[in-house]
This record gives C-alpha cells, sequence and structure tokens, in this order.
C-alpha cells in the first residue's frame, strides 16, 4: 500500500507558514490545508461552521478544540488518499493528541521568528479573500497595487491583522505552542528554522523535504494547489 506523507508547520501569525506552505505545495505536490484560510472562507461563505467560528477568528482567540477538530478531521479524512501539509492545524495539545490517534505525522516543521518582525510582516499584510493568495507591500506586492494578480479584484487587510488583535493571537500562539512543540520534539520529528527572511530559510527546508521524501518514497499524488 502506498505510504503518504504527512506534515505539519507550526509558527506564530506571519511567520511565513503560508508563504512556505505554499511552496512545498508546489515543490512536492503535497495537498495544503489551512485551518486559518478554511475557516476564514467558512466565515465569507456564512456556513454554520463559520457562523460558529466567527466570534473566535474576529477577535484573534483561539476556536475552541472540540469545534476545531470536528472541523479539521473530516477534511482529512477526504484526503486520506493523498499526502498532505497542515498550517495552523493543530495549535494546541488536545488538537494534537487528537490528530495523533488518527495519524502518525512525518515531519513538523516549526518557524522561529522574531517579534519584530512579524509585527512589521502583519501590518503589510493583504489577502485576496475568495482564492486565500497573500501579498506583502513590500515582500510581494501585487502587481496593480489594492488587486489580485489573478482576478484583479480587490484586496483586504484582515481585522486579525489589525493591532489590536494581533496582540492578543501572539501571546495566545506562545502559551499553547508550546506543548505541541514538545510532543513533536519528543516524538523526533521536530524541525525547527530561525531567521527574519523566508526566502533565507527556504533552501533548508526544500532540502529537509528533499530528503526525507527521497530516503522513504511517499506517494505525492500530483496535486492541484491555490
Ligand atoms: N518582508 C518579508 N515579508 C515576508 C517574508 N515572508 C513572508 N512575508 C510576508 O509576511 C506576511 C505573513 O506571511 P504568511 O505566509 O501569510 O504567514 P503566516 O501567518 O505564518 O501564514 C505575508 O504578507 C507574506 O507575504 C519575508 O521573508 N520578508
Ligand atoms: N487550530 C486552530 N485552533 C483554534 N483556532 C484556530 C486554529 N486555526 C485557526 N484558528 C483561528 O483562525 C484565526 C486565523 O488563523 P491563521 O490564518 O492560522 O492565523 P495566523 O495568521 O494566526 O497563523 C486564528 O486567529 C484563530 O482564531
Amino acid at each position: 500500500m502506498a505510504k503518504f506523507f504527512r506534515a505539519a508547520i507550526m509558527g506564530p501569525p506571519g511567520s511565513g507558514k503560508g508563504t512556505i506552505s505554499r511552496r512545498i505545495a508546489q515543490s512536492f505536490g503535497l495537498q495544503y490545508l489551512s485551518s486559518g484560510h478554511y475557516l476564514r472562507e467558512s466565515i465569507a461563505a456564512n456556513t454554520e461552521a463559520g457562523v460558529l467560528v466567527k466570534p473566535y477568528v474576529e477577535k484573534g482567540m483561539l476556536v475552541p478544540d472540540h469545534v476545531m477538530t470536528r472541523l479539521m478531521l473530516p477534511k482529512l479524512e477526504d484526503l486520506s488518499s493523498h499526502s498532505w501539509l497542515l498550517d495552523g492545524f493543530p495549535r494546541t495539545l488536545a488538537q494534537a493528541l487528537a490528530l495523533n490517534n488518527l495519524y502518525q505525522l512525518d515531519l513538523v516543521i516549526s518557524l522561529n521568528i522574531p517579534y519584530e518582525t512579524l509585527r512589521e510582516r502583519l501590518s503589510d499584510r493583504w489577502i485576496h479573500p475568495a482564492s486565500g493568495r497573500v501579498y506583502n507591500m513590500i515582500y510581494k506586492p501585487p502587481r496593480v497595487q489594492g488587486k489580485d494578480d489573478i482576478t484583479g479584484e480587490s484586496l483586504i487587510q484582515q481585522d486579525d491583522d489589525k493591532p489590536e488583535a494581533l496582540m492578543a493571537r501572539l501571546r495566545h500562539y506562545k502559551d499553547v505552542a508550546k506543548p505541541v512543540i514538545d510532543l513533536y520534539k519528543s516524538q523526533g520529528i521536530l524541525h525547527s528554522f530561525s531567521g527574519t527572511e523566508t526566502d533565507r530559510i527556504w533552501p533548508y527546508i526544500n532540502s529537509l523535504l528533499s530528503t526525507k521524501m527521497h530516503t522513504q518514497p511517499f506517494d505525492a499524488r500530483q496535486s492541484q494547489t491555490p
């Protein structure tokens, strides 16, 4: 039976998880599942899940674990015959343990980025809500100011990237991430990367994944990524 590659990426808001995940998905053909993007999409579409999570996401608070696992685990079931990369889930120890009951991860990437860098990046982050495409007015500006490169639609700044919500998000991240990181460290699957620039971190992540996927051939099932 084919063995699928299961990975997760962790890091505070603005640490480059989305940017790096897209590169990984493109280079290695993994399915990419971002909890934040999925929640925002559900909120925009006003689905039952969206209505439920909206008050938390708007305040930059974590969605309760039982809600999060109830939403995410069925999505993973849909991807059971694919290799995948999770971004934003699991976020807490309870979520990590729930995931652990179903899947053994092969690799967890943890990004350590200084606070000042995070603050600067998020104040310049703009997104195209329908696709989740992310821009940065300095690092990755759109071709036309304020407009998505592909559709030409308007870009927005997320409420939770605004300074009021940002501090709360960073505080929450720090508190809850440590036991999750310790769990993956104890399983021997955690790889941490530090720095202020994604382009400098990326070659190390690229070669780590090349090595992991080469030494044990995984079935990546070339997939469409956003
Ligand atoms: N200046 C700068 N901005 C970056 C870098 N890497 C990512 N970004 C931008 O920083 C913001 C946060 O990155 P993102 O991948 O969305 O982070 P996430 O919140 O961890 O998923 C986005 O606007 C990115 O375009 C970098 O190396 N330098
Ligand atoms: N695994 C999770 N558990 C609880 N809440 C989550 C989770 N993933 C996303 N969220 C909610 O969605 C918001 C946005 O998530 P995300 O896009 O991953 O943001 P970040 O930029 O914080 O990495 C979070 O502030 C939180 O309210």
